[in-house]
């Protein structure tokens, strides 16, 4: 099961790989054309009803796969408007090949003529008006469209999904398209079971590696709109570096205002390094269960999202604040560095995403290995025991809520330089604010990665963390086609 979003990360993703959209087409009209040939036999009568995306594109080129039918391809618009190259391309070609093709500029046309179409005497309608790319209820010509579609007898074939159907909500348009028969494309879509027709789920060649391995596709859906969320980055010691490069890479990452609490022996020196953090000193040199409380609450205030950063090791002081603040938080927080070793035995409704890297990772119980990616499943299966997402730093990243997993194979061996760990923390947080957990997590190591493969491409493996902070709005905003 998939939505429509998701989908369209994975088509881009595949893209990245070597796979275009182009050719996904190809298989998806194919797909179409399959299983029209299921109902009638050649000869029959076939209109294909399209719109002027890549749903449309799609019906295209199942009339090309059509030609001992008898096809006509109406498309709801003039040509000269439909959307992606891909799809013009594709009615171009059935107009060079001179199959029968009809452009309606005006639903008019449809009400005053459906019979002129030949929607009545049509076998077979194949829907393509809207797949995935659908915004509201059917407007016009597709909502009168729909109408004269669902009043005739011919076997009606949706494209990926029914004319009016929300491909990640679940629900149907009430003025949507009836069908027989859904053709959909990779995976199914929720709520598509729900309908009264038949859906056959065609295998379009996307490569599993679309899913597994997070590419520019994830960037997209994770990517803020604008600026948005107040993370509250938590310092638990007398570092100043850690909170602070964090505090920046949320802000760089998206973020309205990145809030800082630091001890109040170091909080100078971090509103030292820049303007742009408002930090807030507590008392006492490190987090101490009597800040905890007063933390809280000021977490409370802000959206929720917040990043522990390191604390004074295994101090025993720390790690009781560190964990009577995560029990009591109930908001989503990144849990790095040492503040990791108390979510094991943790009980807490927060959602936590932890940012173990491989030595932190097997301290708190997880595989205890170099290669992450080839222990993927056993993280999994960690992350499905703690309860939490995990983002495991490596080489490769594994990021895992204990069902789905995903890996980023982005970065150099220049991001091992100190901070790095840090500036991912704090892009987590920034995207956290409107991104699901696992998404955020998997995008966020996704475009830390990239920022230190810009860095290293410019200036070798001499780069610093703070770089990277200063990098991550080209790659999260330039439309890096990693
Ligand atoms: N997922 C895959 O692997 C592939 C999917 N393919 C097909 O692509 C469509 C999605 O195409 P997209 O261009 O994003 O949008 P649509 O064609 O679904 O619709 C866009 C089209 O519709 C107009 N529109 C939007 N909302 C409405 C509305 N409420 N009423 C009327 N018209 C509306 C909008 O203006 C555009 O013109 C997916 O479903 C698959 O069929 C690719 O072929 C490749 C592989
Ligand atoms: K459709």
């Amino acid at each position: 099961m998939i939505t429509g979003e998701r989908m369209a990360a994975v088509d881009a993703n595949a893209a990245a790989l070597g796979v275009p959209r182009k050719q996904l087409m190809e298989s998806s009209g194919h797909a179409v054309a399959r299983e029209v040939r299921t109902i009638v036999d050649p000869g029959a009568r076939v209109v294909v009803v399209a719109g002027r995306g890549n749903n449309g594109g799609d019906a295209f080129v199942a009339a090309r796969f059509l030609d001992d039918y008898d096809v006509t391809t109406v498309l709801l618009g003039r040509a000269e408007r439909i959307g992606t190259d891909i799809a013009r391309e594709n009615w171009a070609a059935l107009e060079q090949a001179e199959y029968e093709t009809r452009a309606v500029t005006d639903s008019s046309e449809f009400d005053r003529d459906a019979e002129g179409f030949g929607l009545t005497d049509a076998d077979v309608i194949v829907d393509a008006m809207l797949g995935t790319g659908i915004s509201g209820d059917l407007r016009e010509p597709a909502a009168t469209a729909a109408g004269a579609i669902n009043e005739t007898d011919a076997t009606v074939v949706a494209v990926d999904v029914p004319s009016g159907f929300d491909a990640d909500g679940g629900d149907h348009a009430d003025n949507g398209v009836e069908a027989d028969r859904v053709v959909t494309f990779h995976d199914s879509k929720p709520g598509l079971e729900d309908l009264e027709a038949t859906v056959t789920v065609a295998d379009i060649g996307i490569p599993a590696a679309a899913e597994r391995f997070v590419g520019p596709g994830d960037v997209d859906l994770a990517r803020p709109d604008g600026r948005e969320g107040r993370p509250f980055i938590i310092g638990g010691g007398p570092y100043t570096g850690a909170p602070a490069l964090a505090a920046q890479a949320a802000l760089r990452g998206g973020a309205d205002l990145s809030f800082v609490a630091a001890p109040d022996s170091v909080a100078s020196e971090i509103q030292g390094y820049t303007e742009d953090l408002i930090v807030q000193p507590y008392e006492h040199d490190v987090l101490r269960p009597e800040v905890a409380d007063d933390l809280l609450e000021t977490a409370e205030r802000y959206d929720n999202v917040v990043v522990i950063g390191p604390g004074l090791g295994d101090a025993e002081e720390t790690l009781a604040a560190t964990q009577e603040f995560l029990e009591s938080s109930t908001g989503r927080v990144v849990v790095d560095a040492d503040a990791l070793a108390v979510v094991p035995d943790l009980e807490t409704d927060a959602t936590l995403v932890c940012t173990p890297n491989r030595g932190e990772l097997a301290r708190m119980g997880g595989p205890d290995t170099d290669d992450l990616a080839a222990a993927a499943d056993e993280i999994e299966a960690f992350a499905a025991e703690l309860g939490h997402v995990v983002l495991a730093k490596g080489a490769n990243d594994v990021i895992t809520d204990g069902e789905r997993t995903r890996i980023s194979r982005s970065g150099t061996v220049g991001m091992k330089v100190g901070g790095t760990g840090d500036t991912l923390a704090g892009l987590v947080a920034a995207l956290l604010e409107d991104t699901e957990p696992l998404e955020a997590a998997a995008a966020a190591a996704h475009v830390n990665g990239l920022a230190g493969e810009r860095l290293a491409q410019r200036d070798g493996h001499g780069f610093v963390a703070s770089e990277v902070v200063n990098e991550l709005p080209a790659v999260l905003w330039g439309g890096s086609d990693e």
